[in-house]
């Protein structure tokens, strides 16, 4: 395990951690190096700093660096000590709320919403006036009081929008029990709202005390930041001009603070792998961990064979636990070792019609920390009319990123850095000459967005994640056909909607449906309706039934296929199951570790697959279907 994939990748980030750490080393040995106690008096009054006296004296001969290095001491202690107790109880109150609701939540929420109407100053003022004793924890305390509300409203929403999730339904089947489904499920999910609360808190606490010390409320026996502003207010020492006293309390705490919010830049960063450049690695986790598919199965046996061979192909950034294949080299090289091993079998596809996309010499890399992944490596298809293209390929060997750089949906980091894709306009359906070709990769953002939908549209997966939840099923169509067609009147719409709802098999009085309302076979097929509602001359469908049960993912296909024949479009459909796309395909494209190896018609790959790769891919199919 590296350490540098733990370093913060952001200066500011870097630059928050080195200040936080100076003002550590300063509280823990700053005393250790100093002669002078704290209050010792006796030394010359208000002298300038000199080399005895490195930040000069008080009015009353104090040695001001002492005090300021054991009032760091107080002040960051207070800090943190208020912060950690603060974000306790915000836990407590927002995970509890948030997860068993009912009651404790409603009661639990009052509590919160008053404090959290209460201004902060005045109450911090009225709470240490009937304080017993004016130490430092008592302080902290009542620090704690004032500032825990905020950050439990967010963590209670957090907690709500996480307890119904698919990780939390699976733990709360499995028997765990509430406390631990809160603080080992739900908790880690929310730790990015707790990091920065704390954060937040520390910042809130150091400055709470330096108020309340300055109003003269906090503990004036001890020497704090807050103290130290206090007396030197109190001396008048701005007008004695002895800034020496109260500049150095004054300026630790604004950089302490702005080192604090620095570093809460970097929790996202933790907290959401997608905005490190090690992506890639969360994704092969993602790809070889969860999707034990056929396909996945057989390309290891495909490595395996091409080993025997002589040769291996490794799987790159596919195996997480290989420590060595997961190296940059290995990453890169990758694709190399597929070219190597067999030389890709690309075959003309044997489709009538005329071009819409062709593809030529792509190439698409994800430049992330520990190299370059070369995630789409010289691919050359063409799409022709009304032409099904079957993408295959297991996870991870770029089918994604093909199909994503198409639909110009590509992600940073990742890099087109080389080749063309065109779109071949032809004519219009209502007839007249060639509209030409346009440059998907360099087209405007304006002529994209109009491009989009209208001619090239996409299902999307998760049809779940892809329909907005809280709008009625006719709005989600309205949202695509108002952009495109604005002239179209609301009544015309609708009937569109309903139109396109009985084409996909849906009755069209649904129209007013939640997504909610509709089982999974039917928003795919929602889904599958508004992508076509515009009548595009593509639609990219990326494992648009992998979600389906078998039954109702074939009804839907049996659909796509008689609506292909309706309307003309083509299709690049992506799937792990060879089985199906053999099925459908007119053409079929394999591709692994980003290198296409096996193209041509989907009968031809069918009856004589010509890569080890495609051979053992069928055989396997082959294996299971014996099996079965
Ligand atoms: N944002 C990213 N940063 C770094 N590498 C990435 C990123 N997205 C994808 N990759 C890498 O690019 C390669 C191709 O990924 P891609 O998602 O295109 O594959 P896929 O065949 O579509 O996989 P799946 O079927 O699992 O969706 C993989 O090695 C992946 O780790």
């Amino acid at each position: 395990m590296k350490i540098s994939r733990f370093l913060p990748t952001s200066g500011k980030v870097t630059a928050g951690l080195i200040i936080v750490f100076i003002f550590a080393l300063i509280a823990i040995f700053g005393p250790m190096v100093t002669d002078y106690a704290p209050r010792q008096t006796g030394n010359p009054p208000l002298a300038p700093p000199s080399a005895d006296h490195w930040f000069g004296t008080t009015q009353i001969g104090q040695d001001v660096f002492s005090q300021f290095v054991h009032g760091a001491r107080i002040s960051l202690g207070i800090g943190l000590f208020a912060g950690a107790l603060s974000q306790v109880v915000s836990v407590i109150v927002g995970l509890v709320g948030g997860y068993f609701r009912g009651l404790a939540d409603e009661v639990l929420y009052i509590i919160t919403a008053v404090f959290l109407v209460i201004p902060g100053m005045p109450l911090l003022v009225v709470l240490t006036g009937y304080l017993p004793t004016r130490g430092m924890i008592s302080v902290a305390i009542v620090i704690t009081i004032t500032s825990w509300a905020a950050s439990a409203r967010v963590l209670r929403a957090q907690t709500m929008s996480l307890r119904n999730r698919d990780f939390v339904e699976a733990a709360r089947a499995s028997g765990e029990s509430r406390l631990r489904i809160l603080f080992a499920e739900i908790m880690p999910n929310a730790l990015p709202v707790v990091a920065s609360g704390f954060l937040f808190s520390t910042i809130a606490a150091i400055l709470a005390e330096a108020g309340l010390s300055f109003l003269g409320l906090g503990s004036l026996t001890t020497v704090s930041w807050g103290s130290m502003l206090y007396f030197a207010q109190n001396s008048q020492a701005l007008l004695a001009g002895a800034w020496w006293w109260f500049v150095p309390p004054g300026l630790a705490i604004a950089i302490i603070g702005a080192g604090l919010a620095l570093i809460n830049f970097g929790i996202d960063e933790y907290a959401n792998p997608r905005l490190r450049t090690g992506k890639s690695r969360a994704k092969a986790v993602k790809g070889s961990g969860m999707r034990q598919t056929a396909m996945s199965s057989a390309a290891a046996s495909a490595e395996a064979g091409a080993a025997e061979g002589g040769s291996t192909v490794r799987s790159g950034l596919s195996d997480p636990s290989n420590e060595e294949a997961s190296s940059p080299g290995v990453a890169q090289a990758a694709h190399e070792q597929v070219r190597a091993s067999a030389e890709p079998q690309l075959r003309k596809p044997d489709v009538p019609g005329d071009p819409v996309i062709t593809v030529r010499d792509l190439v698409v890399d994800y430049p992330i920390a520990e190299g370059t992944v070369r995630a789409v490596d010289h691919v050359s298809i063409t799409l022709h009319r009304g032409e099904v293209l079957g993408l295959a390929g297991e996870s991870g060997s770029g089918k994604s990123t093909l199909t994503n750089a198409i639909t110009r949906l590509l992600r940073s980091p990742a890099e087109v850095v080389g080749g063309e894709i065109t779109y071949h306009r032809g004519v219009s359906r209502s007839g007249g000459s060639d509209r030409g070709d346009i440059d998907l990769l360099n087209i405007s953002s304006g002529d994209l967005r109009a491009l989009r939908w209208s001619e090239l549209a996409i299902v999307f997966q998760s049809a779940m994640n892809a329909l907005n939840p809280v709008t009625r099923i006719s709005a989600q169509f309205d949202d695509v056909v108002k952009v495109h067609r604005p002239g179209m009147a609301p009544k015309a719409r609708r009937e569109l909607a309903k139109v396109m709802l009985e084409k996909v098999g849906i009755d069209p009085e649904r129209v007013d449906a939640y997504p909610h309302e509709l089982s999974g076979g039917m928003k795919q097929r929602v889904a599958i309706a508004i992508a076509l509602v515009l009548e595009p001359d593509v639609i990219i469908m990326d494992e648009p039934t992998t979600a389906l049960d078998l039954l109702i993912q074939r009804e839907v296909l049996d659909q796509v296929m008689q609506l292909r024949d309706e309307y003309g479009f083509a299709v690049i459909f992506t799937t792990h199951d060879l089985a199906l796309l053999l099925e459908i395909s007119d053409t079929i494209a394999v591709m692994q570790q980003g290198v296409l190896v096996e193209y041509g018609p989907g009968e031809a790959v069918h009856a004589d697959p010509r890569h080890p790769y495609t051979q053992t891919l069928l055989r396997s199919l082959a294996d299971l279907g014996a099996n079965v």
